[in-house]
């Protein structure tokens, strides 16, 4: 692998969601990223992305660098012949080729800006960070996508399925912000790799990009589409018909233990952090369904499998 920017920078998933879940059993702690370091830059928050990458570069053996690039570094400058005469001090041209000279893999977190649909399907930072870095860059959540959380997903979900081909409820649920669509549009893209029944439900007005959903089934309908699901995936987004915009606050999408009744005894998922009450209630999340604790320790080993095919180039 050179670089871990979409969903298909993996050619084979099954095989990378085995090798992840090798690296799980065996606690496997390898030698194969001595010697190297990791860069992470943050233009957002993050608490599982940022420690579950460091943690899987160190069982690895990397050095691993993190920064704030939104708090602590100059602010960039992306666009290419741009007088830079008011607040933007570097430009990523010089950014990204010294961030290569101190590190051999640099991962960053980008997400929307949810104001412009174009500019952000540009994928302007991950993209000019690719474009002027001279080693691997890896996504860490961008505008488009979060493909370390999406792989993180279908590991979980090859980990804990008793049906050969469950039933896997994508639900969009409320949210007081207006959140990014990368989360479900790689759980949109992962799931049409794996072997399942794979529908999402949103009201209307949050239909996903129709480009990554295919031929996905997508439903208005919330009850009908939980039933006998085996395994339920919540999720707020913004809308992306009415870009960005939130539409819909009220509650009457959060699952709730009563919604959870319609479903085979359904896993509940949830990438994290999670609004409880809003986006799913207490006695859900509290439940013996909740995997959401499971799946985030998952991340290690995602981040791990991805890392490691990185750094021997396979
Ligand atoms: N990386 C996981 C989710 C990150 C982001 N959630 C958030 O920003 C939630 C923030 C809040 O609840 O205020 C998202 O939905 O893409
Ligand atoms: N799920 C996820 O990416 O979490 P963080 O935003 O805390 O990294």
């Amino acid at each position: 692998m050179n670089n871990y920017i979409t969903l298909s920078d993996i050619e084979n998933l099954q095989e990378l969601i085995d090798e992840a879940l090798q690296l799980k059993n065996k606690n496997t702690a390898g030698v194969v990223g001595k010697g190297k370091t990791l860069g992470m830059l943050f233009f957002n928050p993050s608490l599982r992305t940022r420690l579950s990458t460091e943690k899987a570069a160190k069982l690895l053996g990397m050095e691993v660098m993190v920064m704030n690039a939104d708090k602590d570094g100059w602010a960039l400058e992306f666009e290419d012949g741009a007088v830079m005469d008011s607040n933007k001090a570097e430009h990523i041209k010089e950014a990204a080729a010294v961030l290569s000279q101190y590190c051999d893999i640099i991962a960053v977190r980008a997400f929307p800006d949810l104001k412009d649909k174009e500019k952000d399907e540009a994928e302007l930072v991950l993209k000019s960070f690719q474009k002027y870095a001279s080693v691997p860059v890896i996504n860490l959540e961008s505008a488009t996508g979060h493909p370390l959380q999406a792989l993180t997903d279908a590991i979980t979900i090859s980990e804990l399925k008793t049906d050969k081909k469950p039933k896997v409820v994508l639900t969009w649920a409320p949210h007081p912000k207006a959140l990014p669509q990368s989360v479900p549009n790689s759980f949109a893209e992962v799931m049409q790799r794996l072997n399942a029944d794979f529908v999402i439900a949103n009201p209307e007005g949050y239909n996903l990009n129709p480009s990554i959903t295919k031929d996905v089934e997508v439903t208005h309908d919330q009850d009908e589409a939980l039933k006998d699901a085996d395994f339920v995936y919540v999720k707020n987004w913004s809308s992306y018909e009415q870009y960005g915009k939130a539409l819909k606050t009220d509650t009457s999408w959060t699952l709730t233990g009563d919604k959870l009744k319609k479903t085979n005894n359904a896993k509940v998922m949830h990438c994290l952090p999670v609004r409880r009450n809003m986006v799913i209630a207490d006695e859900v999340l509290d439940s013996e369904n909740s995997v959401v604790i499971h799946q985030a320790g998952n991340r290690t080993f995602a981040a791990q499998a991805v890392l490691r095919r990185i750094l021997e180039k396979k």
